[in-house]
């Protein structure tokens, strides 16, 4: 299960960022607790017939810039507190990169494998029946997120236009092409965090040839990045999955591995070309860039210290705790942080969602670069308030957000939130 205590972790980020520059406390307060979290049980049938439940929630946790948006999460191990601290990421993630929304995410408490395809599909259209009040194209647009894809987004687009009588494509992004989805979505979270760090190379110290990379969790985000770097000439040195762990410091068979996880097997079952390593060491190989793209709190005050990686790529939201934070920065490792490497996913799910408004759609070389400008562009921002004021990237991302936020919550009229 996720730390209890996640959201206070993650709002120590806020508080820092906080103490560099003149906020009124205020918008720390509005920032500080979810607008609205609904819980419901999803009851479906299942293929012998039985009926089952299934704990799920949705979170709406700040609408100050725009309508809520964020994933949904398919996880035994989801919680509520889980599922609003990923809504308070995506409504900093949002803000950081300007895009006109704040922050949700969704969750039902479920192992996805245990289910049968027939049963996955009625428990998807079951949470968009349990949630079309709540969700919609202006108020809440839900995406893609962990153990969820855009088979599972298909469904859900369908069933909510089912309900309204009528389609409504942009009230969820990540959706098959054939659905109004956006060509560029599928890949587009690695390729953020790729842009980026592409793009801050030098300033990163990494080798601008033969980079070697190691990511953990082998899924959208880490089959995708693995692939980008390997089209730079970069070595694969170690990956990992929720079966297991794969290391060759030569670099692995990268193919072999994609094969292996579309035929529905773990990365240890692939011929990968190199030995298996247990799973807590994949953080710890020899590497220049390792990227975290599995859960939180993988990288803590007890495994910190072991990452040798001068360059942590945070796919995966919260990956590392405020301890390993403190300790990585002290080692001098850089640490790209989660709500700008991982924001390429939620800025291509707004371009789908533009064009779904708009009817018109662009071409994968419109919505890449217009992806780059957006990653780069901000990327330079927060680089430079690191520099400004002396504080690491996280912590500059924060700063970049909240002044946003603050923008945004002061322009509304206090009056609308804090009632005299
Ligand atoms: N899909 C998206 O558009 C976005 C995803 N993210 C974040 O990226 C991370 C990964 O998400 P996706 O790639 O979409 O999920 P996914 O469901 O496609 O892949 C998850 C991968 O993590 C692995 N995994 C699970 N537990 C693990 C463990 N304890 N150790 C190692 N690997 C483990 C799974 O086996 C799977 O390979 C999550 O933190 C998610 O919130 C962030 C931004 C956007
Ligand atoms: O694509 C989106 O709207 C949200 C993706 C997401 O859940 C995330 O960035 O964590």
């Amino acid at each position: 299960m996720p730390n209890p205590n996640i959201l206070d972790a993650a709002l120590t980020r806020l508080d820092e960022a906080a103490r560099h520059v003149q906020i009124d406390s205020d918008v720390l307060e509005k920032l500080k607790y979810p607008r609205e979290t609904m819980k419901v049980r999803l009851l479906i049938r299942m293929d012998d017939g039985s009926r089952k439940s299934f704990l799920a929630w949705r979170c709406r946790y700040d609408d100050t810039r725009g309508p809520t948006k964020g994933g949904i999460r398919f996880h035994p191990a989801s919680t509520a507190e889980e599922v609003e601290t990923l809504a308070f990421w995506m409504t900093v993630k949002c803000a950081v990169t300007n895009l006109p929304y704040g922050g949700g995410k969704g969750a039902v408490q479920v192992d996805p494998k245990s289910l049968s395809k027939a049963e996955l599909e009625r428990l998807s259209r079951a949470y968009v029946q349990a949630f079309a009040g709540i969700i919609g194209p202006d108020r809440d647009i839900p995406a893609p997120d962990v153990y969820t894809n855009a088979m599972i987004m298909g469904w859900m687009a369908d069933e909510y236009a089912s309900i309204q009588g009528e389609a409504a494509p942009a009230v969820i992004t990540g959706k098959p092409i054939a659905l109004g989805g956006s060509v560029g979505r599928e890949d587009a979270t690695a390729r953020g965090g790729f842009y980026l760090t592409c793009h801050l190379t030098e300033r990163l110290g990494l080798p601008p040839e033969g980079l070697r990379v190691a990511v953990q969790g082998f899924g959208n985000a880490g089959q995708h990045v693995a692939r980008l770097f390997r089209s730079i000439g970069a070595k694969i040195v170690a990956v990992s999955d929720s079966g297991g762990a794969v290391h060759a410091a030569s670099g692995l068979d990268l193919d072999a591995l994609l094969a292996a996880k579309a035929a529905g097997r773990s990365v240890v079952q692939a011929d990968h070309g190199g030995k298996a390593i247990p799973p807590e060491e994949l953080i710890a190989v020899d590497c220049d860039v390792v990227a975290p793209s599995a859960m939180e709190d993988m990288i803590h005050d007890g495994n910190a210290a072991s990452v040798r990686a001068r360059v942590v790529l945070e796919l995966a939201n919260g990956p590392i705790t405020p301890e390993g934070d403190r300790i990585l920065a002290d080692k001098g490792v850089v640490v790209l942080p989660d709500i700008l490497a991982n924001a390429g996913g939620v800025t291509v799910s707004y371009f789908e969602w533009v064009q779904n408004r708009q009817g018109f759609y662009w071409t994968l070389d419109e919505v890449q670069s217009r992806l780059k400008t957006i990653i780069e562009t901000e990327g330079d921002a927060v680089w430079a308030i690191a520099e400004d004021k002396g504080v690491t990237l996280r912590t500059a991302a924060y700063i970049h957000a909240l002044g946003r936020l603050a923008a945004a919550i002061e322009a509304h009229g206090t009056q609308q939130f804090f009632a005299s």
